[in-house]
């Protein structure tokens, strides 16, 4: 098992390490339709790119994302979490760093990797064994109290992304005061509204991440 320190020095084939992104959050907060509007912001960044997904016991996001169309299907690996989401991003992260490892050696050049979550609950974070820097993605039509709640998720990724914010009317939610409790409860670190499936502050999303763990 390769941990942050391994890549740091370059891997034991003294390869230059990727960069490891983690995307968690509830279950159908938008972790796969970010990734999927991600894709193409990436790219036309010039980012060599490979994603890992989690699902509890079928490869659905995986599958889904290889037939999009947006990123090579090789470039796209399953990990079948089994019981609990968690579990195998935070206290046994073996399986996904052996498939990030993996598709390193597949693909020498890769700069990026973002490892998706199975969705899960509001106390999922990753281990920094596994990734460098990791999303959190909530979402507007969860409840405006989300933030308030102060789950380990919201306090400790280092982004927040509050999704779905074209729902906001049809939910009741008010989205000036949902950010601002979520950066008052994160100590002013940094909070992104997106709309995912219309691309609405996707960019601003890929641009702090690339900024975080590749410049
Ligand atoms: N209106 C709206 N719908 C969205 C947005 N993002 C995602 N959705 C929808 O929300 C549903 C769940 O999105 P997914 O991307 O599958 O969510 P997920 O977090 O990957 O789900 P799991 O992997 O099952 O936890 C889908 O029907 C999406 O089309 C958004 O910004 N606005």
């Amino acid at each position: 098992m390769s941990t942050l320190d391994d890549r740091a020095a370059g891997g034991a084939e003294g390869r230059a390490a990727a960069a490891r992104v983690g995307i968690g959050g509830p279950v159908g907060s938008g972790k796969t339709a970010l990734i999927e509007a991600l894709i193409p912001v990436l790219h036309e960044r010039g980012v060599d790119l490979a994603v890992v997904t989690n699902d509890l016991v079928t490869r659905e996001d995986a599958e889904r994302l290889r037939r999009s169309g947006l990123i090579d299907p090789q470039r796209v690996s399953a990990v079948e979490a089994g019981a609990c989401p968690h579990t195998v991003i935070r206290e046994d992260p073996t399986l996904n760093i052996a498939a990030g490892d993996e598709l390193e050696v597949r693909f020498p050049g890769v700069e990026l990797i973002l490892f998706e979550s199975g969705g899960d609950n509001l106390a999922s974070t990753f281990s920094l064994d596994l990734v460098d820097w990791w999303i959190f993605v909530i979402d507007v039509a969860g409840g405006d109290d989300i933030p308030r709640k102060k789950g380990p998720g919201t306090l400790r990724c280092d982004l927040l992304v509050i999704n779905k914010q074209d729902l906001a009317p049809h939910v009741g939610v008010a989205l000036p005061r949902m950010v601002e409790e979520a950066r008052a409860v994160r100590g002013q670190r940094p909070v992104i509204l997106t709309d995912a499936r219309r691309g609405a502050g996707v960019a601003e999303v890929a641009d702090t991440m690339l900024k975080a763990v590749l410049f």
